[in-house]
């Protein structure tokens, strides 16, 4: 798993690695250029010219080596120049100005008019930033802001800190895309600063994962080459029993679709024996839509038949203290709470230290708020989960783009799957299933989580394929198979 840095810790990680590998600070540098260029030509973007902001850093150096290789596949390039003095360029950026071909244009930002349109590369500020942008960058960020067209940052958008959020009043460059090197800085992961992101992209630059050990973060982001080592092998000889046998709790009036789609995605996920545990009265919908799944009524009373349980989707909060403060008591192994089941921990906090050890808690941003008060920003709430995550022993998955997971040891990790068209109604009970089905597998709590949002968001961006803003929880339930092919396959 990529350990995220600081942002200082960027050009010490440069250092060591081009020291170990014996490679130039320059070689590095063309290195991630030529990952941006990859990335760049495998969209297609067509037709436009293509207007490159460049300062004097390493930021601008990238954007200087970027104009080079596309003007040498025939795009139409200028460079703004967003510094005063070619003597002010970096060593590495001056290399890559006197490369630049004649044929790119080289205009001053004072003298730069509005094009009407076109696409256009932020290489003017990156992790390099210090403390807020000051005045003379300000219109700069400002001309970027109000240009038409597609943007795209290199790194990091320019006036955004590595560990910062574009508040309201701070001065940021907007992008659709940001193709960032080496490892996600950290602040391109907050729900804060989507609109100023855009679509995050990761450029491998060759950093080896052995030299990230020798710097100490407790945050990781999640790379689809970690979940085929935390998948369980099964094999010929493997029966129903192998697969998990589970319990969702869950569903009440008008609410019984929401333990549906978490049978089926458990289903789906490889879950040998799934019961749902409902009242009496709606016994019918899941017998009729989900065969199957089998179906039990309120007063079960033997849980230990089950090797997990996930309770919550649907749920309601009426009168479900009692049970689920049965529930925790009478079950011993890691269980999924979700939704109304963590209302009620919020309702009744004493409940929490009888949660099991190891039960992982998967609430979205609003139902996270209700159970530890109200956050300030990602940060704030980052250390929030992590202080719950440790005092109760317990494992936190917050929903929302980058779903972060807090172990009880500290650690943190991002995920990396995922589209927006996952905001729909149901997706998170998809998700209970999931992670649910995993831990009836056998998988360690930790791997249950990580698989499960990985899988969950990866299911999510297929369905998004397919059907766009008209995605609904049920297509991202048929798209989990799949999800297992690409993973273990490539
Ligand atoms: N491993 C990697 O990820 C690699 C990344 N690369 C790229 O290098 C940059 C970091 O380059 P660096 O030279 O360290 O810094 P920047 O270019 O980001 O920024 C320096 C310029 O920023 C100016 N600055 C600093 N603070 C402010 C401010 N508050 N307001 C306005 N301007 C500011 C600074 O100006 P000075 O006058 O202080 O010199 C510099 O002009 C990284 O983001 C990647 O893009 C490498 O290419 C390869 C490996
Ligand atoms: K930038």
């Amino acid at each position: 798993m990529i350990r995220i840095l600081k942002g200082d810790a960027v050009s010490k990680l440069d250092q060591m690695h081009c020291k170990r590998i014996g490679q130039s600070s320059y070689e590095l540098m063309e290195t991630a250029v030529q990952g941006f260029i990859h990335w760049f030509e495998e969209q297609k973007f067509t037709g436009q010219e293509i207007f490159i902001y460049v300062g004097g850093g390493n930021n601008g150096g990238d954007g200087l080596g970027i104009a080079r290789h596309l003007q040498q596949r025939n795009y139409q390039v200028t460079v703004v120049l967003c510094f005063n003095d070619e003597a002010d360029l970096s060593a590495d950026s001056k290399i890559n100005f006197d490369r630049l071909p004649e044929g790119v244009s080289k205009i001053s930002f004072e003298d730069f008019d509005f094009p009407s349109k076109g696409i256009f590369i932020d290489a003017f500020l990156g992790v390099g930033l210090k403390g807020k942008l000051r005045d003379s960058a300000l219109p700069i960020v400002d001309s970027w802001n109000k240009q038409q067209g597609v943007k795209i940052a290199v790194d990091i958008p320019s006036g955004l800190l590595s560990e910062g959020i574009a508040e309201e009043k701070t001065s940021v460059a907007c992008a659709d895309y940001t193709v960032t090197f080496a490892f996600p800085k950290l602040s391109l992961l907050f729900p804060e600063n989507a609109k100023v992101v855009g679509e995050l992209v990761l450029v491998d630059i060759g950093i080896a994962d052995s030299l990230y050990q020798e710097f100490e973060s407790d945050l990781f982001y999640i790379q689809k080459k970690d979940i085929p080592e935390r998948h369980r092998r099964f094999h010929r000889f493997s029966h129903k029993g192998d697969f998990g046998r589970i319990l969702l709790i869950g569903g009440s009036l008008g609410k019984m679709g929401a333990v549906v789609l978490s049978a089926k995605s458990a289903l789906r996920t490889g879950a040998g024996l799934v019961t749902c545990q409902i009242e009496e009265s709606e016994r019918f919908i899941i017998q009729a839509s989900v065969p199957e799944a089998m179906v039990i009524g309120e007063d079960l009373k033997d849980l230990d038949a089950f090797d997990a349980i996930g309770v919550g989707p649907g749920w309601g909060v009426d009168n479900r203290e009692k049970k689920l403060e049965f529930l925790l008591k009478s079950f011993s192994k890691p269980m999924v709470l979700d939704a109304d089941a963590l209302n009620v921990l919020s309702q009744n906090p004493e409940l929490l230290s009888l949660l099991p050890k190891n039960s992982i808690l998967t609430p979205h941003l609003g139902e996270f708020e209700r159970l530890v008060g109200s956050c300030v920003n990602h940060l704030d709430r980052m250390g929030k989960a992590s202080e719950l995550s440790k005092k109760y022993q317990i494992i936190l998955v917050l929903k929302g783009a980058n779903t972060l997971i807090s172990l009880p040891d500290g650690r943190q990790l991002f995920n990396s799957t995922g589209t927006h068209f996952m905001a729909t109604g149901g997706a998170g009970d998809v998700l209970t299933g999931i992670i649910t089905a995993f831990l009836g597998m056998g998988y360690s709590p930790e791997n249950a989580a990580i698989c499960g949002v990985f899988h969950h968001g990866l299911a999510g961006e297929y369905a998004g394929k397919i059907r766009f803003q008209g995605t609904i929880a049920s297509d991202i339930i048929e798209q989990i198979p799949r999800t297992f092919e690409f993973v273990e396959n490539s």
